[in-house]
């Protein structure tokens, strides 16, 4: 099975937050990109978000012949995926649009081209089902802003070929991201069942009354947000666990895990709990608009990428290690 893996021609199919991070990303790797949103006004908000990204992406380093420039926005689906190289596709999570989705890009794209899409959680057995070429049909589900968080889970639905999944994990590190085989095909995949969960537990806390969302928040953001930019769960607790590390870590904590702390099933999504949420995230907000946040959030996600760059360039580390 042929497939393109020195890409030079990226298309986007949808272009709402993270399409726009992958055109930001293709854009600032140098590639020619191509998009296509059904949205009125889509191209507008494109260049907007992408403008808005581009100053965090020159902080970080362009790379040769990198240019907002070399943005094409077109009319139709066809138009953006006849002549590229690799496919993304980041439109509405939902699993029937994106089964006819998948079936007219794989009528239109080339016979070489790779097809990615960025679900969140969604299964390609399932969603590749109508296309013409699942053996090149792969997930690449990124991580926003996603010009700037290098985590792709990648992975193929029962027909993938195991070809397509190398050549894009290849193409993803081309482009500066860490890509993660997700080995079996499960809802949710990986990053994302561990996200729910804490953010059902998030909701729980609110609509029990317990804590604000900026409160919530601090707890994340002022502890275990910091060491989890560096290190997991696994290694943390190796730590926490003392001299003896993991094991001691077990005998200690281990039997808390049976405590009712948790809960396993979401809250329901009353009216109250989503004013309670949005009110709170309101107020977190302030003054600040969502573009200043954004430029907030990425100037802190450099400056910590930088930082922890040097800590493993002082350890002997690679950069993926
Ligand atoms: N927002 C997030 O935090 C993340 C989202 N994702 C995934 O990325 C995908 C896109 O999500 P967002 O960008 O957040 O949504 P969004 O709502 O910001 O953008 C979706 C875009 O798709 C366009 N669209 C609507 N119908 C379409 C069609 N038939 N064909 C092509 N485009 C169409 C819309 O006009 C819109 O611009 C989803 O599969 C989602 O699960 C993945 C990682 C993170
Ligand atoms: C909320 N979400 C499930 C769409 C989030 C993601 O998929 C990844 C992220 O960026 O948190």
């Amino acid at each position: 099975m042929p497939v393109i893996v020195d890409i030079r021609t990226f298309a986007a199919i949808g272009a709402g937050v993270i399409g726009s991070g992958w055109v930001a990303r293709a854009l600032a790797h140098g590639l020619d990109v191509l998009a296509w949103d059904p949205a009125p006004g889509a191209e507008k908000q494109l260049r907007e978000n992408l403008a808005n990204a581009w100053p965090a992406l020159e902080r970080v380093g362009l790379r040769a012949g990198a240019s907002q420039a070399r943005l094409r926005f077109v009319d139709t689906l066809a138009a953006c995926v006849a002549d590229a190289d690799f496919i993304q596709e980041s439109a509405p999570e939902r699993a029937e649009l994106k089964r006819a989705l998948h079936e007219q890009i794989g009528l239109s794209a080339r016979p070489d081209a790779l097809i990615s899409s960025s679900t969140s959680g969604l299964l390609p057995t399932d969603f590749y089902a109508r296309t013409a070429h699942p053996e090149r049909c792969v997930v690449g589900h990124p991580f926003n802003p996603v010009y700037l968080l290098p985590l792709v889970e990648v992975l193929g639905g029962e027909r993938t070929a195991p070809a397509a999944l190398e050549a894009a994990q290849q193409v993803y590190r081309a482009l500066g991201m860490r890509p993660l085989h997700v080995r079996k095909e499960v809802p949710g995949f990986i990053a994302d069942r561990l996200l729910e969960a804490l953010w059902r537990e998030a909701l729980h806390l609110v609509n029990d009354g317990v804590a604000t969302t900026g409160e919530i928040d601090d707890a994340i953001r002022f502890g275990a947000g910091i060491r989890w930019s560096f290190m997991g769960s696994f290694l943390s607790y190796t730590l926490a666990g003392g001299d003896a590390g993991m094991r001691h870590f077990m005998q200690q904590f281990g039997p808390a895990l049976e405590l009712p702390w948790t809960r396993l099933v979401a809250p329901q999504l009353s009216a109250e709990l989503i004013e309670r949420v949005v009110d709170g995230s309101t107020q977190q907000l302030g003054t600040r608009s969502i573009r200043q946040l954004e430029r907030y959030r990425d100037d802190c996600i450099t400056s910590v990428l930088a930082a922890i760059h040097a800590a493993k360039a002082r350890h002997g580390l690679r950069a993926d290690e």
